[in-house]
């Protein structure tokens, strides 16, 4: 601790000092007097000063313990201080002080003060000019303590501080949602890696409709790898976690991903790998991803095969002569693109990047089709944990109703469920059902709305199982005439060495025979 008799020292001393300055030397030489009376003062001085400057190295990279500090002191700043700069950040939704220049803000740590104080560095007194910006960028803050606590203050303390700055920092930030750019753009560039917008997706494990002992399953799964820096530590596995979601479209995989980065207040970095050149390129742009981030390939079916499987997908509903056409026509275009991440790439990045960067991070894949997936792709390990999301359950729909309708119970509510057990509806349907149109529609006016979806659903199913068996007894029909003629044929080849040619009819088959 400081005692008052130091302190009524040195403030004496230096108001002393600053009077004989102007007393004694012309205004020109006031600064050098009094750069020389500093350090001459500070050579007896029982404190020990450091600064921490906001821009270091050759290069003026951005020091990142003086965003630290900054975001540290935003805290304590409000304690002691009495001139703040405000910033509001997070949609105006909160407030952070920080401390105005010259302003200084006293700290303890476990019985010792210490002093923090914002300052610039005065302007060079030639004429220069900088790359890296004005008098703003050459702030710096000063740290101040008796030299009896040097060991104390070095150490532990800046440790404190850092960490705390670190969290507060967590605590304030506007998380970002990421998507990669293709490595040229059109004329041929190269551009940043990675571009990204505010991530404000409202989506929570609340809103999530599921099953509630698996929802709560996830919650925990998460909530202990989020914990566990110490734990991986330990165990000597890198700190991440990989999910795979899978399920038919529309049940809620994407929005399961906003609700994981929202519950762990992660940032997501979407991954489109179409765009990806090469495998080495992939590597970067995994290397690039920060802490605390889910990253996201979604469709990685699709994406693996590389370009335009999903669209090739969904036209094979259509016709089949028409398919084998786009199908064709696809392969060419993805050929051309010569987007050439492989499997075995994709492996090796993901391996990679999880024993060679920091860790905390989710690493997430969807599918609309597991089955398709390389067992390799998603063994534990790289795909720890494999969700299913299905088709609507009737815990899920009551989360829906509480949701969309704000009611927890309604007369309508036991033929919903006896419908959804016999009905496969896909929680995005039933949501739309669900939602009120106009604002004359009420809560039961959406339920008989969904129960009335649910029928025509039911039908639908009922009349498309009666087609397919139609057809199907069709195919068999045409099969077993098939094979009636094939034995009829086999039997009259037994009775007449050449039938087709007593025929008139010259089978194509048969050339071979006529030779
Ligand atoms: N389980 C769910 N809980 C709440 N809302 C859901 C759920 N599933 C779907 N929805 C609603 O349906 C919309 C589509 O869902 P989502 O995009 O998450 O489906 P998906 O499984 O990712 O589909 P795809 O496989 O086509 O990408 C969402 O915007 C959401 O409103
Ligand atoms: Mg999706």
């Amino acid at each position: 601790m400081v005692t008052m008799g130091e302190f009524w020292v040195t403030l004496t001393s230096v108001v002393t000092a600053t009077a004989m300055i102007k007393a004694y030397f012309p205004p020109h030489l006031w600064y050098y007097v009094e750069r020389f009376s500093h350090k001459f003062f500070h050579f007896f001085s029982p404190y020990i000063e450091i600064t921490f400057p906001e821009y270091s190295g050759k290069y003026l990279k951005r020091n990142e313990a003086f965003a630290d500090i900054r975001n540290y002191l935003s805290t304590r700043a409000t304690l002691h201080a009495k001139r703040f700069k405000a910033e509001v950040v997070k949609d105006t939704q909160s407030l952070i002080l920080s401390m105005e220049e010259k302003e200084e803000v006293s700290d303890e740590f476990k019985g010792v003060k210490i002093w923090w104080e914002l300052r610039h560095k005065p302007p060079p007194r030639t004429q220069s000019f900088s790359f890296y910006g004005g008098e703003d960028e050459k702030r710096f803050y000063k740290l101040k303590f008796h030299k009896r606590h040097r060991e104390l203050i070095t150490g532990p303390y800046v440790k404190h501080v850092l960490a705390g700055g670190k969290d507060v920092a967590v605590k304030n930030r506007v998380r970002k949602l990421f998507s990669n750019n293709p490595s040229k753009n059109w004329y041929g560039w190269r551009q940043r890696k990675w571009s990204h917008v505010p991530f404000e997706h409202p989506s929570t494990f609340d809103s999530l409709a599921m099953e509630t002992k698996k929802k709560e399953q996830i919650k925990k799964d998460l909530k202990k790898y989020s914990e566990g820096k110490e734990y991986y530590a330990k165990i000597g596995k890198a700190w991440k976690r990989g999910y795979l979601l899978y399920g038919p479209p529309g049940t809620g995989k994407s929005t399961m991903i906003a609700a994981m980065a929202n519950f762990l207040n992660y940032d997501v970095y979407d991954l489109e790998l179409t765009t990806v050149m090469d495998n080495s390129e992939l590597k970067n742009l995994l290397i690039e991803t920060t802490n605390k981030s889910v990253i996201v390939i979604e469709d990685i079916d699709c994406s693996l095969d590389l370009t335009g499987q999903r669209e090739k997908r969904k036209k094979k509903t259509a016709d089949e002569a028409e398919v084998n056409l786009i199908e064709k026509k696809l392969k060419e275009e993805s050929e051309s693109k010569e987007s050439k991440v492989t499997l075995s790439g994709l492996l090796n990045c993901i391996d990679g990047l999880w024993s060679a960067c920091g860790g905390e991070r989710i690493i997430v894949f969807t599918t609309n089709y597991v089955e398709k997936l390389d067992p390799a792709l998603i063994r534990r390990g790289r795909m720890d944990k494999h969700i299913e999301m299905s088709y609507c359950c009737f815990d899920a729909f009551k989360m829906l109703a509480k949701n969309y309708l704000d009611i927890d119970s309604h007369e309508l509510f036991a033929e919903i469920g006896n419908q959804l057990a016999e009905t496969n509806m896909i929680p995005a349907d039933v949501a739309e059902n669900l939602m009120p149109k106009s604002d004359e529609d009420d809560a039961e006016t959406c339920l008989k709305n969904l129960i009335e979806a649910l029928k025509e659903a039911k039908e639908e199913a009922i009349k498309k199982a009666e087609e397919e068996a139609l057809l199907k007894a069709e195919k068999e029909k045409d099969e077993d005439k098939c094979t009636c003629s094939a034995k009829k044929n086999i039997k009259g080849d037994e009775t007449s060495a050449k039938p087709v040619k007593e025929n008139g009819f010259i089978n194509k088959d048969d050339k071979g025979g006529e030779n």
